[in-house]
């Protein structure tokens, strides 16, 4: 039998699905967190000898989750939380070394009823998903990213693509005028320490007014890549505690259509969701590594 020698390993729960509620007198918060944990740990014996000694079961993950859940008995955000239950892991079990922990928020709103805030009432608006990703070592560093997934957004003009190389293969026609749609994923990593719903507000925002521009004249995007690389630094120029950002944006084309009595004209499009264009990059403050996609 040939040499064979194991490498990292690491064992956690994925998709732990838990529902928090606050309650602040009468008004209540809520949050729907999918958790994933994973442990690097001193367990080459379980993989190499078939001994479970001193091992963290998933299960026992699982559990924890719930229970760091029902610790936070202060609304917290889901870094606060992910910051919590990694320490939890590297402080409780001498054989962890290293915690990661993933937290994914669904887009549950407070909703409006008779033009006011509902006091209990939540409404899924189907929107972004909030993402987090925290690791806790037994050094006692902890690192934080927070980012977004799954944020569709669209404009329907201040969008082209001109000027690329054309040879035997090309069939795109350049355009001044198209509909410009993504769902934005992005995460960002943290420097410290922060009010993080400020920050993933400010972000947010960021993001949204480089991609949309001024609400009566909008902002000119000669590509998707333009368009992100300015996003990206609008979100560094907006949250100072943001060392770096990735984005992918996928490019959802709507194409021309062509009706049976009219040719195209700006109105009519092919809405589509693949083939897509697919398009990243990680812009920095510096030179600093690039960051964990959730
Ligand atoms: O903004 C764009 N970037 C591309 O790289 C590309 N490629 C393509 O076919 N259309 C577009 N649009």
């Amino acid at each position: 039998m040939c040499a064979a020698i194991l490498k990292e390993h690491q064992h956690g729960k994925s998709r732990v699905r838990l529902g928090r509620t606050w309650r602040e007198g009468d008004v209540h918060h809520f949050v729907e967190w999918t958790v994933h944990t994973m442990l690097e740990s001193d367990m080459a014996h379980a993989f190499l000898d078939g001994s479970n000694t001193d091992m963290t079961a998933t299960d026992t993950q699982k559990n924890t989750v719930y229970y760091i859940a029902k610790q936070c008995n202060k609304r917290c955000s889901p870094e606060e939380y992910a910051i919590a239950l990694a320490r939890h892991f590297v402080a409780t079990y001498p054989k962890v070394s290293k915690a990661k922990v993933w937290v994914e928020q669904a887009p549950w709103e407070r909703c409006q009823v008779d033009g006011q805030p509902h006091n209990h009432g939540f409404a899924h608006t189907g929107a972004e998903i909030r993402t987090t990703f925290v690791t806790a070592d037994d050094q006692g560093n902890t690192a934080v990213t927070a980012g977004l997934k799954g944020y569709k957004v669209l404009k329907t003009t201040q969008s082209g693509y001109e000027g690329y190389l054309h040879d035997q293969y090309t069939l795109l026609p350049e355009t001044r005028d198209r509909i410009m749609a993504t769902s934005i994923a992005a995460t960002w990593k943290y420097s410290g320490p922060v009010n993080y719903d400020a920050a993933y507000a400010a972000v947010k925002e960021a993001l949204q007014t480089a991609f949309w521009g001024p609400p009566k004249s909008g902002v000119y995007s000669p590509s998707v890549q333009y368009t992100l690389f300015q996003m990206g630094k609008l979100a560094l120029a907006r949250a100072p505690q943001v060392e770096s950002i990735y984005l992918n944006m996928p490019n959802l084309h709507f194409l021309p259509c062509n009706t049976v009595t009219s040719k195209f004209e700006d109105d009519v499009y092919i809405a589509t969701s693949e083939p897509h264009g697919n398009i990243e990059a990680t812009i920095t403050r510096g030179d600093i590594e690039p960051h964990c996609k959730l």
